[in-house]
C-alpha cells in the first residue's frame, strides 16, 4: 500500500487544499473540439459538459474511459446496537463474502461497466463506537480508514467510483449531513434497508443523541465523531483520486456524506467528481444540493455499494465515446452553417 501523506485527520484536512486542480488548457482543446463535431452546437446536452469535465481532469482534448475503478469499502458500526437498521450487523461480513464471491449488484453492474472491482474490509471484529456513547473513532482510527482508502486507490485506473457496505451506515451518514449542514434527525434520517415508521423516529432520535453527546462541528471531527471507517475510507480514496488526476463518479447518500466531509474541508475538493445518481433515501437531495452537485441518473436505487455510480460509469463512457470518437465537420465533409 502507498503510505499516505498525511498522520492525523488534521494533516488530511490540509493536504486537500494542496492537491491538483484541473487541466484548463485539456479544458479549452476539447471544448474546441466539441465545437467542431458533427452535431448542431448543445445537441448532446449534458454529455458535452461532461466530456469536457473529463478531459479537463485527465489533462488531455482526446480522452478515453478505459481503466475504470470500483472500491467497496466495508465497516461495522456499533451504534447498530440502538436497532437503527432494518437487518442485523452481521450482514456486513456476510456480504463481504458476496462481494468476493462474485454475488452482489455491484459485481454485476462493474462487469458490465468493464470496471475492475475490489473489496476492502476495515477492521470488521471492532465496530466503531456507539456515537449515542462518544466518538465513533478516535484519531488514529480515522486516519488508519483514510490511509485505507488512500492505498486503495490504482494510480493507473482512469476513473473511479467508491461504494460501501456498513449496516448502520445510512445512520452515520445522516448524523454527519446534519453535523455539517444543520437540521436535526429528522430531516437527514431516512428508512435505509427499510426501517418502519417506529424505526424511522429511532434513528431521528439517535442521530439527535448523537448531535447532542459529540458537539464539535469541524469536518473531521465529525467524521471521527459518526463514522465508519468505511466512510472515511471512500474520503481518502476521493482524495487520492484527485492526487492522481482520476474523475470519480459519486454513488448514493453514504457515498455523498464522506464526499461532504471533503467539501466542507474545501470547497474546491470535489472538483473531479460528479454525482451518479439520486438516491431514494429521502435527504440525498440536499446532501448533492449542498455540494452543487447534479445527479447524472435518478432510478430509486437505495442500495448502496456504489451501484448508482456504476450505473453512470456508462452514461460517462456514451459522453467520451462521442467526444473521442465523432468527426468533425472539416473531416467528415459536412457543411457546418
Ligand atoms: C443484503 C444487503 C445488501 C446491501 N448492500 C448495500 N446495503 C446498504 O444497506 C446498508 C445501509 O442501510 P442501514 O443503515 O439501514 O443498515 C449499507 O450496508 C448499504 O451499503 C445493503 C444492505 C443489505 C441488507
Ligand atoms: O443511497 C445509498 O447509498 C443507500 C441508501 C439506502 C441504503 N443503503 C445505501
Amino acid at each position: 500500500m502507498t503510505d499516505a501523506p498525511f498522520h492525523s485527520p488534521e494533516e488530511f484536512a490540509a493536504m486537500l487544499a494542496t492537491l491538483p486542480a484541473a487541466n484548463h488548457s485539456a479544458a479549452e482543446a476539447a471544448s474546441e473540439r466539441n465545437g467542431m463535431l458533427t452535431k448542431p452546437p448543445g445537441a448532446l446536452g449534458r454529455l458535452e459538459d461532461l466530456a469536457i469535465w473529463y478531459a479537463s481532469w485527465r489533462g488531455t482534448p482526446r480522452p478515453r474511459v478505459e481503466r475504470p475503478q470500483v472500491i467497496v469499502f466495508a465497516g461495522n458500526h456499533g451504534v447498530t446496537a440502538q436497532g437503527v437498521s432494518a437487518f442485523p450487523a452481521e450482514v456486513t461480513v456476510q456480504m463481504v463474502a458476496n462481494f468476493e464471491a462474485g454475488g452482489a449488484a455491484i459485481n454485476q453492474l462493474s462487469r458490465l461497466a468493464g470496471a475492475e472491482m475490489s473489496v476492502h474490509a476495515l477492521d470488521l471484529d471492532s465496530p466503531t463506537q456507539d456515537f449515542t456513547q462518544g466518538p465513533a473513532m478516535d484519531g488514529g482510527a480515522c486516519v488508519a480508514a483514510l490511509a485505507t482508502g488512500w492505498g486503495a486507490v490504482d494510480p493507473s485506473a482512469d476513473l473511479l467510483v467508491v461504494g460501501e457496505m456498513g449496516i448502520g451506515n445510512t445512520t452515520s451518514a445522516a448524523a454527519i449531513a446534519a453535523a455539517l449542514l444543520g437540521g436535526t434527525g429528522a430531516d437527514w434520517a431516512g428508512r435505509g434497508t427499510g426501517v418502519d415508521d417506529a424505526g424511522l423516529r429511532r434513528k431521528a432520535e439517535v442521530i439527535d443523541a448523537g448531535l447532542a453527546k459529540n458537539p464539535w462541528r469541524a469536518p473531521m471531527d465529525v467524521l471521527c465523531s459518526f463514522g465508519g471507517r468505511e466512510i472515511a475510507a471512500m474520503a481518502g480514496a476521493i482524495a487520492r483520486a484527485r492526487a492522481e488526476g482520476i474523475p470519480v463518479i459519486l454513488d448514493g447518500f453514504i457515498c455523498s456524506a464522506a464526499a461532504l466531509v471533503l467539501h466542507k474541508c474545501d470547497p474546491a475538493a470535489l472538483d473531479h467528481c460528479v454525482a451518479g445518481h439520486l438516491s431514494e433515501e429521502g435527504a440525498h437531495g440536499a446532501m448533492l444540493d449542498a455540494m452543487e452537485k447534479s445527479p447524472l441518473l435518478s432510478l430509486g436505487l437505495r442500495l448502496g455499494e456504489g451501484s448508482g455510480a456504476a450505473v453512470a460509469i456508462h452514461i460517462l463512457k456514451a459522453a467520451v465515446a462521442c467526444h473521442s470518437g465523432m468527426a468533425t465537420f472539416a473531416e467528415a465533409g459536412v457543411s457546418d452553417g
